[in-house]
């Protein structure tokens, strides 16, 4: 599948974004190693915290069903540039994607940024650095 329609999958996954409080609809398009799609959008509630963000919804979806590998995730949002995930989601994308996934971060005006894991959270925190 194509960049370009992978990120068409992330708008169509964000009119599902469940957003009372911001009004700030997010979506995320996941695409498996088996060439299929998981979408993901933000879910709020009234007590804010407890807000899931789009790409950790799709993140989340996929690995309950058992999926765990990816070759990108494309995020899209009504912003003035590429959307920029929060410290959160970039964190929980540097463990569950693999280092190779490619981070497709995008607006609905076309601006479009590919970003590494790595580039997306350098020196993240990891499992490697729980052992003692
Ligand atoms: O990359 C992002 C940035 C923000 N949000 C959500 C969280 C909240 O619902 C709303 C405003 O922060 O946008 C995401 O889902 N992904
Ligand atoms: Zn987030």
């Amino acid at each position: 599948m194509e960049i370009t329609q992978l990120i068409e999958e992330a708008k169509v996954a964000r009119e599902k974004a469940y957003v009372p409080y911001s009004k700030f609809k997010v979506g995320a398009a996941l695409l498996t190693d088996e060439g299929t799609v998981i979408h993901g959008c933000n879910i709020e509630n009234a007590a804010y915290s407890m807000t899931n963000c789009a790409e950790r919804t799709a993140l989340f979806k996929a690995y309950s069903d058992g999926i765990t590998k990816f070759k990108a995730i494309a995020v899209v949002a009504d912003t003035d540039g590429p959307v920029a995930p929060c410290g959160a989601c970039r964190q929980v994308i540097s463990e569950l994607c693999s280092k190779d996934t490619k981070i497709i971060l995008t607006n609905l005006n076309g601006a479009i940024k590919e970003l590494s894991v790595e580039e997306l959270l350098p020196g993240a925190f990891s499992p490697e650095d729980l052992h003692e």
